[in-house]
């Protein structure tokens, strides 16, 4: 671990000892006092499931969310970045292991952050939200069958509610959409550096895939142009699910959240053509030996957003899983479906290719502890933009000729971030010790070439028929040669940019394509992705959350409505 990550998760760790939960306590009843049965039982607190569940009791169904291992997200964790030091915090991280990789690979095991807390990995998140494009829709269809109703339009069109149009940093204004729970404020550009960093993001976009960059990001093409970021306006917090959902705001009583609870199993109902499900089973987080059991019927629908690696180890465990997963672990099958846990996958991500400027020889704002205060006092100030990233490229494959088997790539510029690589390796005339490194910033830039569509494909596996244990996680990231080539002719390409534009990269490569960032993956459900978008998996799954929302109380609208006539 890093010497500023270290010293972010001591920073807090203290502030979860110290923050109380107020004003939670009567939204969060103890499982004891629940009903018995709901409407909808909702099987994590993801920023998924705080919508949908938000939205279901509004709409007057009686909805129980059950999350775990986490609870609330402290309060300090909405500064901007110091939400960074909850990253391997094995109380707000789940922290999965990849087997060990092979000798090539320097027998290296692999790590993935995965949020603990209410809001899962949302609460860890840099809150980059923009949108793929609508080949990445296309191709959901056209290859994956998966229904028009998941078109770029219309996810577009739900996820448009939380554009809100706001002067996230001074001296910026531009109106964006409309208004929702999810605060989303616009960062600041780079201006100066905007046109010179197009052109050559489109140069070398071109010579990779022979296709020119579209500039405006946010519309159906992708290309080079802000980002958006889930920063409130009013406070310049990060704007979490749980802020966004429960905090500050009138509860429905139909809602109940338990947190600190793991759903073991899904109760089905056998008798039924095909099986129903009719209920769960969950226990305390840290009750390994399950010495006390809760059960809870619904009886409308039960919910699955527990993530991308616990939905499939969750539905193997109650039964709905492949047929060697179930016959190894004695579980009794439900159904057999050999695709679950199967075909996971996220984008290649190369970190630590920084490029810093000496102080004082660009236009910029200095990152100090007066930053920290502004913020704390006035909530203004470069912190309001989280990690300070102010604007994105992003590159694409002719979108006409969009496959699977084509690549696509970003590359993110940042000012001010906070990875250890940009700091210690830096030309700092400031000593390169924590506060020298933190607190005495230098314009920095970051590049993070992303192959956004590989081949690889991983997989979950279960490590016991325990549902506290975590499954195995293997991306298999290194297993696919073209990949591996072309990520490797990425960072060659990234390299060259920064090199040329403003002299030495931060870090070393030897031209061996790995993936050097991988440990920091993000991991998206992909029990509802067919593949990840070119964009971020935030407005995609909250988009899609809030159509699943729409659909569900649409549903039980019209089923009332026939039952009256
Ligand atoms: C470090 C990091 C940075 C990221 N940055 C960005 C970004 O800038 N922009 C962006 O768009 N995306 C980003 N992402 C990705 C984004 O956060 C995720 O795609 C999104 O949060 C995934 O949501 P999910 O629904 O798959 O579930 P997850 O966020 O994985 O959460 C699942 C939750 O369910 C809980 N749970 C699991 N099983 C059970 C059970 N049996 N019972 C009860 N609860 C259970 C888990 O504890 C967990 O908290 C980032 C992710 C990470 C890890």
């Amino acid at each position: 671990m890093n010497l500023i990550h270290q010293k972010l998760q001591e920073i807090s760790t203290l502030v979860s000892l110290t923050t109380a939960e107020v004003g939670y306590t009567t939204v969060f009843p103890s499982p004891a006092d629940l009903k018995s049965a709901y409407d909808f039982i909702i099987v994590g607190g993801v920023i998924t499931g705080c919508l949908i569940a938000k939205r279901l009791s509004d709409a007057g169904h009686s909805t129980l969310l059950i999350h775990g291992p986490g609870s609330l997200p402290n309060e300090l964790t909405r500064v901007p970045l110091l939400n960074l030091g909850l990253h391997g915090n094995p109380d707000h991280d789940h922290l999965y292991k990849s087997p060990r990789l092979n000798s090539r690979w320097l027998n290296q095991t692999l790590t993935y952050n995965s949020g603990k807390d209410l809001g899962g990995s949302q609460v860890l998140s840099a809150q980059m939200w923009s949108y793929g494009k609508s080949g990445d829709f296309t191709c959901w269809k056209e290859e994956f069958g998966i229904s028009e109703k998941f078109s770029n339009e219309n996810i577009r069109a739900a996820g448009k509610i939380h554009e809100k149009a706001s002067a996230g940093v001074e001296g910026v204004d531009s109106p964006y959409g409309e208004s929702g729970e999810i605060d989303l404020s616009l960062s600041p550009t780079w201006a100066p550096y905007q046109q010179t960093f197009a052109d050559r993001f489109e140069a070398a976009a071109a010579s990779l895939t022979q296709t020119r960059v579209n500039k405006d990001q946010n519309s159906d093409a992708l290309g080079f142009g802000r980002i958006i970021h889930a920063v409130e306006a009013d406070t310049g917090y990060i704007s979490t699910p749980v802020r966004a959902f429960f905090e500050n705001r009138p509860l429905s009583d139909n809602l109940h959240i338990v947190t600190r609870h793991m759903v073991r199993k899904i109760l089905f109902d056998m008798s039924t053509s095909p099986p129903r499900a009719t209920g769960v089973e969950f226990v305390q987080a840290e009750d390994r030996e399950g010495s006390v059991v809760f059960f809870k019927k619904a009886t409308k629908r039960i919910i699955l957003t527990a993530g991308a690696i616990r939905t499939p180890q969750l539905l193997a465990l109650s039964g709905v899983g492949s047929e060697s997963d179930l016959k190894q672990w004695n579980i009794e099958p439900v159904v057999t479906r050999n695709g679950v846990g199967q075909n996971l996958h996220d984008h290649y991500d190369i970190g630590n290719a920084g490029v810093c400027f000496p102080k004082g020889t660009k236009k910029y704002v200095d990152f100090g502890l007066t930053q920290y205060f502004n913020f704390g006092l006035h909530r203004r100030g470069q912190l309001r933009a989280p990690l300070g990233t102010q604007s994105y490229g992003f590159f694409k494959s002719d979108q006409s000729n969009l496959t699977t088997s084509k690549h696509y790539f970003s590359i993110g510029i940042s000012k001010n971030n906070l990875y250890q690589d940009f700091y210690l390796q830096g030309k700092s005339s400031e000593g390169d010790n924590f506060f020298g490194t933190l607190f005495k910033q230098r314009e920095c830039l970051l590049f993070t070439p992303t192959l956004l569509h590989p081949e690889y494909r991983g997989q979950i596996t279960l490590t016991s028929g325990d549902p506290l244990d975590d499954p195995i996680v293997d991306l298999k990231t290194t297993s696919n040669a073209r990949d591996m080539k072309l990520i490797g002719e990425l960072w060659q390409k990234v390299k060259r940019i920064a090199e040329e534009s403003f002299g030495d990269i931060g870090g070393e490569f030897d031209g061996t394509p790995f993936p050097a960032c991988v440990q920091d993956l993000m991991i998206a459900d992909a029990s509802i992705l067919p593949c990840p978008t070119s964009g971020h998996m935030l407005p995609t799954i909250s988009a899609m959350a809030e159509m699943a929302a729409r659909e569900v109380i649409r549903d039980f609208e019209v089923q009332r409505s026939r039952s009256r006539s």
